[in-house]
């Protein structure tokens, strides 16, 4: 990590530290002070994009449908597959308890980021102990994009949305399938409410 002068802050942004075991023990290490933050989005619709994002890279895998499950008839969840597996946030937050307070981790909503940006990140410099210099000013919603964006990028004057990989059209998904997954998430995404003292609304 780059060193950081006074009145400055430095951030690293990696979406895997979240879910590997080692990153916890080793940030510590580095600096016991850091702050966390971790955007979360309902496990089941997180599943779905991710499997949306190695299918644009593969076109041949399996169905969704078939990764999910161990064994369809009896409904068994594959939980050693990463798309299902990363969506136990309830387990993952569990292993940085062990070494960060809570109050050292801010849980960003991933809805919320796109329904209201500015107050989402409202709640991230206030984390961050800085002035709320970004608010809905700096937003619109793009109808073409379908999603907020910035009404002008940094150094420039033009507007700017996020790119092509960012809001992808998700595959239809079997209902039935959805529905066994929210099943299975249901008890992990209480605990986390719990854990957070923060309900996301995902159930
Ligand atoms: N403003 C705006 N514009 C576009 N997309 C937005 C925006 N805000 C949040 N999102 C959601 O970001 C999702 C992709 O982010 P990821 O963190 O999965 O990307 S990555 O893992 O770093 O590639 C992406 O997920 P998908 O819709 O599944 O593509 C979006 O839902």
């Amino acid at each position: 990590m780059p060193k950081t002068l006074e009145g400055q802050i430095t951030m690293e942004k990696t979406p895997s530290y979240f879910v590997t075991k080692e990153a916890p023990a080793r940030i510590y290490a580095m600096s016991r002070d850091t702050k966390l933050i971790v955007v979360v989005r309902d496990p089941v619709t997180r599943a779905i994009s991710d499997y949306t994002q190695t299918l644009s890279k593969k076109p041949d895998i399996p169905t969704f449908e078939s990764l999910t499950f161990k064994n369809r008839t009896t409904g068994l969840i594959d939980t050693s597959w990463s798309a299902v597996q990363i969506g136990i946030y309830a387990k993952h937050l569990d292993n940085w308890l062990q070494f960060f307070p809570m109050r050292q981790i801010l849980f960003v909503s991933g809805e919320r980021l796109i329904s209201d940006p500015a107050g989402e990140l409202g709640r991230v410099q206030d984390f961050l102990g800085l002035k709320r210099i970004i608010t809905d000013k700096h937003f619109y919603f793009n109808q073409t994009k379908g999603f907020p964006c910035l009404k002008k990028a940094e150094g420039s004057s033009k507007p700017h949305c996020l790119g092509k990989t960012k809001g992808r059209t998700h595959p239809n998904i079997d209902p039935e399938v959805v529905q066994r997954l929210r099943d299975f998430y249901r008890p992990f995404n209480m605990k986390f409410y719990q854990m957070t003292g923060h309900n996301f609304g995902w159930d």
